[in-house]
């Protein structure tokens, strides 16, 4: 579904240039629901908003669903994000409209492409469980059931893929899970490709997949031990719950690159070089030896 590789996104200002992508690799399956994860600053909303075509990608390759979007023409992009992608923002709801009821707030995109589909909106807000306050107006409803309205906008052009910037980020702990179980019972339904960008671990932990970028590249992956586990449903969540749920993997590219975390090098006392060997099973990054012999 997604194909991203040596992905670059240089921001220019007059002096200034930001290089806040530089050769993302990521590949994500039709039909799943993964996470990413990283610092702030790492290039998570960067990724996103040149996923969702909101943004143009400088260099690289970026494909989704057969869509090239580094050559895709003006005309072509506003098909793609009307109909390959939804969006969920933090604070979706604000693009709502108060004086409409959530069903009228549902059909209002599928207006704008010219075919209201009545039965498919009541539907969305069934899945979202908001079945009985369908009818009710947006004011009259919570910020959670308002933020629930919002996914359900989301679907109503039936993308193949939704992006979700910090979806739960204003939201309480029920909520939050609420909004996750929403997601994954779409997932299954629909089969659609959920990505969901967060700073916030416990959401991490109910995904299949999990990829941290740092500095603008993928740098570690983890996979969920036990696909069949539902963390949807489960209680609690304990520090290093990640690691306990899933197993992480070092990313590697094509030529062989890989990012060493900064503490494990400052550990050893690496710099700019380090030295490399192969024992025939392990590889080993130590301090460069020629320069520890130097300074005795
Ligand atoms: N429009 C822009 N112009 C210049 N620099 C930008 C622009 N947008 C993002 N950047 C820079 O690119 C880098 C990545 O930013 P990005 O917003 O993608 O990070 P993020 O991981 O989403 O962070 P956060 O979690 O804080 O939203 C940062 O150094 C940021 O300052």
């Amino acid at each position: 579904m997604i194909h991203c590789e040596g992905l670059v996104k240089i921001f220019k200002s007059e002096d200034i240039e930001v290089v806040a992508l530089q050769g993302l690799n990521l590949t994500v399956e039709q039909g799943e629901m993964m996470a990413i994860i990283g610092n702030s600053g790492s290039g998570k909303s960067t990724l996103l908003n040149i996923l969702g075509g909101l943004d143009r990608p400088t260099a690289g390759q970026v494909s989704v669903g057969g869509w090239d979007l580094l050559k895709i023409q003006d005309e072509q992009l506003v098909e793609y994000k009307r109909k390959t992608v939804g969006f969920v923002w933090q604070n979706n709801a604000r693009n709502l409209l108060p004086y409409l009821t959530a069903l009228e707030n549902v059909e209002m995109p599928m207006m704008l492409t010219g075919k209201v589909d009545r039965a498919y909106a009541k539907q969305l807000l069934e899945w979202v469980g908001l079945k009985d306050r369908m009818h009710n107006k947006l004011h009259q409803l919570s910020g959670g059931e308002q933020q629930r309205v919002a996914i359900a906008i989301s679907l109503s052009n039936r993308p193949q893929m939704l992006l979700a910037d910090e979806p739960t980020g204003s939201v309480d702990t029920a909520t939050s899970d609420q909004i996750m179980k929403i997601f994954r019972d779409v997932n299954r339904e629909v089969g659609i490709t959920i990505v969901i960008v967060t700073h916030d671990l416990t959401l991490a932990s109910k995904v299949d997949r999990v990829v941290a970028i740092r500095d603008g590249l993928t740098s570690t992956e983890f996979l969920k031990r036990n696909p069949n586990l539902d963390l949807a449903t489960m209680d609690g969540f304990s520090e290093g719950g990640l690691q306990e749920i899933h197993e992480a993997f070092v990313v590697v590219d094509r030529v062989g690159r890989l990012q060493v975390p900064k503490e494990y090098l400052e550990a050893v006392g690496i710099g700019g070089r380090a030295s490399m060997e192969f024992d025939g099973e392990k590889i080993v990054i130590t301090a460069p030896k020629s320069l520890e012999g130097e300074k005795s």
